[in-house]
């Protein structure tokens, strides 16, 4: 419902001291409905609204905005806002006229008739509009800065508030190189108030902003960044089944709330999108591939509620203020603890219990950690930054200890453990989170064993430059042919396809494309490397045997006759000694042979083989264990395939050992002091036949031979 405006002139009026708390509180109340300021809000529009500048930290949802839209009721003339998305523009100025309150902003996406109307009423000689919102493109225009100047010279430029300020910092996570165009404000309105307000926390971001808008002596305000009301978790994608499944249930067992998925790519959001609506769960995508249009229709559609689920880039959402997100979930890891406390940050912004959800997988970190090396290595920078701030996040994840202790340390803000009671997955869950860390730790260096899985060995990656051959190129192709000699995807990238021309999405995917391509070489380089037969095979291949030898011991009531367990690593030692170099596929046959072969063999057979580790009370053993030739005329084919099922029948033959066959014996082994005298009569032998004419040479060999 539309409410009319409280007379600016009526408040100024009554209250000599324009920023007095009471007549603060009073608009406030007014305009917004809300009891009292929050946080820091107060000091901030105190401090701009008598002429100061104002550095003003505040978390996400925090409520910065109303520093700069009380301002703009507090005192005669225009608040000017620049904002860097025009959807967050648009959000804003929709829900200020919502309240009565005279808001524009000024976009390229206008009409030219609605653009028009706004200038004219700048032009005025009493400008109706109390905020103006800009791009940091249009301040960056020549005009438009002109109009900026006219408007200050007639005194009705009340305060410059510079929202999600961290854009100007190379040192932020979303630096925009038209935010820097900002520092020329100050030169050109010297005495106009600046208001910089970011969520961004890291102190190198804050003296940035503070120096390149050349700030004068600014009032810094810094509230705490910790969020009580959200929940944090994060869930190993490499320890489910299907993160797509897992996450629809997630979302279908909170019941039918307000959430925001971010993923990385933008086919992950449509596919993801798909899903959840196949399940019964009204979402929508959300990026920079629809049309404007359909764009606009989606994000209508989540703010009024319509839509239950948001699946979008991180490109979404800065600024976006609808206050009821329950959860906000990162199906892909974000790129820094500051991405990541911005995103989540968008859960809970009424205050109320919200949950931030982050699925981490292996996979998805190491495609993260290629596209930041690759963005250190196109803007040439010496500083390791992007990919420093992502062992944070990576941190986060792996690490046991609480999130939340480990999101504000990261801001250089003290947290201890105990005050998080139990609002993180791993203060609430601990012994969970640490089991599923162990698990994710041993099926992470299974499924990855030569790539990184922790910390440790990413830097040792990144030092060793593993996989530089995608990190290391340029955009414009001028690395040499050395360096991407082996790699035809390596060529494209360095070619043409990668040109300057190219969108940042675009390269993203070839450079993803050049990647998996790189990644499926490296599986063929490695294939004999795969072909190795791992413990972890051997193992259940013993189990294998194991499984078999109990049942067929137990037909013949045999039991006890042979230590199942020797036996079994005694047949998979034999197959292992014959085959290990030979590979994977000849092990296994020979091991699936060896379980048939249990299954047919009667007693005697059993005794026979075994006869090493039949138990004391046995039966009579025989000393020398039957030696299985297989003759390994296992083919290969063209492609490098190994053809086994041949090999497999004939082995099956030669292994059942059939009565009628005679089996080999071996050579009886001889103990050291058995061969040390059988030497010396051999020795005394030849010297003997030697005396009666033998060769000198002889008996040497004949040692040899023996
Ligand atoms: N004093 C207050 N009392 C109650 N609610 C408030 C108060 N100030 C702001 N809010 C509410 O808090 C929510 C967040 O405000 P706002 O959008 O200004 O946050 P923000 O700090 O700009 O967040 P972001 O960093 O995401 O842009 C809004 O819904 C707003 O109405
Ligand atoms: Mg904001």
């Amino acid at each position: 419902m539309k409410k009319s405006p409280l007379p600016v002139q009526n408040v100024q009026r009554s209250d000599k001291n324009v920023a007095g708390k009471e007549a603060l509180v009073k608009l406030l109340r007014w305009h917004f409905g809300h009891a009292d300021f929050r946080g820091k809000q107060l000091e901030a529009i105190q401090a701009v609204v008598s002429g100061r500048d104002c550095f003003c930290l505040m978390p996400t949802g925090g409520g910065k905005s109303i520093c700069y839209q009380i301002p703009a009721l507090a005192k005669p003339g225009i608040v000017l806002v620049v904002s860097p998305l025009i959807a967050l523009m648009e959000n804003q100025v929709m829900a200020l006229k919502e309240k009565g309150i005279a808001a524009e902003y000024l976009s390229s996406t206008q009409a030219t008739l609605v653009r028009n109307k706004i200038h004219e009423d700048l032009d005025s000689g009493k400008p109706s509009v109390r905020l103006l919102y800009v791009t940091p493109e249009l301040i960056a225009t020549k005009g438009f800065m002109l109009k900026l100047r006219k408007l200050h010279s007639r005194g009705l430029l009340n305060l410059i508030a510079i929202d999600e300020a961290h854009c100007i910092s190379s040192w932020g996570h979303d630096f925009r190189l038209s935010y820097r165009q900002l520092s020329t404000l100050r030169d050109s309105l010297a005495d106009v108030p600046v208001l910089a307000l970011t969520a961004t926390a890291a102190p190198k971001v804050q003296k940035d902003v503070i120096d390149s808008l050349s700030l004068r002596n600014p009032l810094v305000l810094k509230s705490s960044f910790n969020r009580p009301n959200v929940f944090y978790e994060v869930r190993y994608k490499d320890l489910i089944d299907n993160a797509y499944t897992d996450l629809g249930n997630l979302l279908k067992s909170c019941g039918s709330i307000c959430a925001i998925i971010y993923c990385l790519e933008r086919t992950t959001c449509d596919d993801l999108s798909v899903h959840l609506a196949s399940i019964g769960i009204s979402s929508a995508a959300y990026h920079a591939g629809l049309n404007s249009k359909l764009r606009s229709t989606v994000l209508d559609d989540w703010l009024s509620s319509k839509k239950q689920v948001f699946v979008a880039t991180v490109a979404f959402g800065m600024g976006i203020d609808k206050k009821d997100v329950r959860m906000v979930c990162h199906f892909n890891i974000p790129k820094s603890m500051e991405s990541f406390y911005q995103e989540s940050g968008r859960a809970g912004r009424d205050q109320l219990p919200s949950r931030s959800v982050l699925y981490y997988g292996v996979d998805d970190r190491k495609k993260m950690e290629f596209l930041l090396r690759n963005s250190e290595n196109k803007k040439s920078q010496s500083s390791k930054k992007p990919t420093s701030d992502f062992e944070q996040i990576v941190k986060y994840c792996e690490g046991s200890g609480c999130r939340r202790k480990k999101i504000l340390e990261s801001f250089g803000e003290e947290f201890p453990a105990q005050q998080c009671k139990k609002t993180c997955d791993a203060c609430k869950h601990p012994n969970q989170v640490a089991h599923s860390l162990e698990e994710l730790m041993n099926t992470a260096s299974r499924r990855h064993s030569s790539s990184r899985i922790f910390i440790t060995s990413s830097n040792k990656m990144t030092n060793e430059g593993h996989y530089s051959e995608f990190w290391n190129r340029n955009e414009d192709g001028s690395n040499s042919d050395e360096e991407i000699s082996d790699s035809d995807d390596a060529k494209s990238l360095a070619g043409p396809k990668l040109s300057k021309k190219l969108g940042l999405d675009e390269k993203l995917v070839l450079l993803e494309q050049a990647e998996e391509k790189y990644y499926e070489r490296n599986k063929q380089v490695k294939k004999s490397e795969k072909n190795a037969i791992s413990e972890v095979l051997r193992e259940s291949s013993k189990q294998r045997l194991l499984d078999e030898l109990t049942r067929v011991l137990q037909q013949l009531a045999s039991v006890k006759e042979i230590d199942s367990q020797k036996a079994c690593e005694f047949l998979e030692n034999e197959c292992y000694r014959k085959y290990s170099k030979a590979g994977k596929s000849f092990y296994y046959s020979q091991i699936a042979s060896t379980v048939r072969w249990l299954g047919t063999a009667s007693r005697d057979d059993l005794m026979t083989r075994l006869s090493s580790v039949v138990s004391s009370g046995g039966g009579e053993p025989i000393k020398e264990p039957l030696l299985v030739e297989h003759s390994e005329n296992v083919e290969e084919e063209d492609d490098g395939k190994i053809n086994t099922t041949e090999s497999h029948d004939e082995m099956t033959q030669e292994l059942v050992v059939s009565p009628s066959r005679s089996p080999i014996k071996l050579p009886h082994v001889p103990s050291f002091s058995e061969f040390v005298n059988r030497r010396k009569i051999k020795l005394n032998t030849s010297a003997d036949k030697s005396s009666e004419g033998f060769d000198d040479n002889k008996p040497a060999k004949i040692m040899k031979l023996q």
